[in-house]
């Protein structure tokens, strides 16, 4: 017999179309994927988003919680989720979330094969389904995962509803490709974290996740969190370096972003590292193109290719579009490569202290292969304001001597 609290739910998703004339004039989409019905472990709302799979076996808070996720419906593929619960909202020393990387479930639903009721771990407060109900996000257990995967990687990302009992969902078909996701989820006012430290950074908040700020303040930085189209050129001589992050949704709607880090790169030298959406952002910056892919990247495991070491790390990563290095103008060459899939995945200045990744070397959930590149930009940093002190002196020095005269 089934629990109580389970109602019948149903998954489906919508066959991506080239819109025809008489779809768009019909404006209600042509409903023609598979349903998969199984049994709700969450809030009883419908939903809808799009689609999108996972690989990864552990870290359901942290990509729930992952502002990246916003308008997506996110399918699991380990086959059982919620056996170690889920944490409670703990801060560290730096005010900044323990165990999430923001402080809401950010993704519009999520599907699992099996729900583990029962969970145990020492920093579990409650269960998968409590938190889903309380925060008011749908979740489906009871469905073959390997049927909804097979469906996505041949179909690619979809458009889907999660629907709950016999209700309708009113909002149809939401497609967060075509929203400005990022200025929803960005912060709307500027606040600082561990203020007070010789060197500054400026983040710019795309979305960004609590472990990026954690990797930065805990390598002895001031962080300044600034909203994702915040001037950062008029401001950036007040810091040491630029931090671009995460972020949902497609890289294009962000024009004040790309305009802003234009402006910068025009008129400042100081280190610059963009992570995943911010990748995007300032390769797009720099005039090349992003793509959206079939059906993304997202897991705990891929191999990267480091293109100036020839070594491999293994990557975190929760991407649906990507820089096409082809359309990478000269000064910039192409650092990484998805080995899966031969995709960008990340970018370097031939002779500015500026590069990006396409994966998330912060990677809360794991591994830490890449954790490297935030003392890289440390580094940058530090040289920077070597070489600024240097000069500064030798202004002073200079002034010193005339004024003597
Ligand atoms: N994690 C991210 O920053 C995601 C970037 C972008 N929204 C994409 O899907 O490609």
């Amino acid at each position: 017999m089934l629990p109580r609290f389970y109602r019948p739910v149903s998954f489906g998703s919508l066959l991506k179309q080239k819109p025809t004339l008489a779809s768009r004039l019909a404006s209600s989409p042509i409903w023609d994927g598979p349903v998969y019905t199984g049994h709700s472990f969450g809030a009883e709302n419908s939903t809808s988003g799009e689609a999108v799979f996972t690989t990864s076996l552990v870290g359901y808070p942290e990509s729930m919680t992952d502002p990246s996720y916003t308008g997506q419906i996110l399918v699991f593929t380990q086959p059982l989720i919620g056996n170690y619960g889920v944490p409670g909202l703990g801060r560290d020393e730096y005010s900044l979330l323990r165990y999430f990387e923001s402080s809401k479930i950010q993704c519009s639903g999520i599907v699992v094969a099996d729900f583990a009721e029962k969970y145990s771990h020492w920093t579990a407060v409650e269960s998968l389904g409590d938190w889903c109900k309380r925060e008011g996000v749908a979740a489906v257990t009871g469905v073959d995962t390997r049927a909804i995967v097979t469906y996505l990687r041949e179909q690619g990302s979809s458009l889907a509803q999660i629907t709950v009992g016999d209700q309708e969902n009113i909002s149809g078909f939401q497609d967060p490709g075509a929203m400005h996701l990022v200025a929803k989820v960005s912060t709307k006012q500027v606040y600082e974290v561990n203020p007070g430290q010789d060197i500054k950074i400026a983040v710019l908040d795309c979305g960004v996740k609590e472990n990026i700020l954690r990797c930065l303040v805990s390598r002895g930085a001031s962080v300044t969190v600034l909203p994702h189209d915040f001037p950062v050129q008029d401001v950036a001589s007040q810091f040491d370096g630029i931090f671009i992050s995460n972020g949902p949704g497609d890289p294009t709607h962000c024009a004040e972003t790309i305009y802003n880090l234009q402006q910068t790169m025009k008129a400042h030298t100081l280190p610059i590292f963009g992570i995943c959406l911010g990748h995007q952002l300032l390769a797009l910056a720099v005039g090349a193109r992003t793509v959206k892919l079939k059906y993304g990247n997202r897991a705990h495991n891929i191999p990267t290719l480091d293109v100036t070491t020839g070594n491999c790390h293994i990557t975190s990563q929760n991407h649906g579009y990507a820089v096409d290095a082809k359309t990478l103008p000269g000064d910039f060459k192409e650092y990484f490569i998805n080995l899966n899939d031969r995709s960008n995945e990340g970018m370097y200045h031939a002779s500015r202290p500026i590069f990006s990744t396409q994966f998330h070397p912060e990677a809360k959930g794991g591994p830490l292969d890449s954790a490297f590149l935030f003392d890289k930009f440390l580094e940058n940093i530090k040289q920077y304001k070597a070489e600024k002190d240097l000069v500064n002196n030798k202004l002073q020095h200079t002034l010193l001597f005339h004024n003597g005269r």
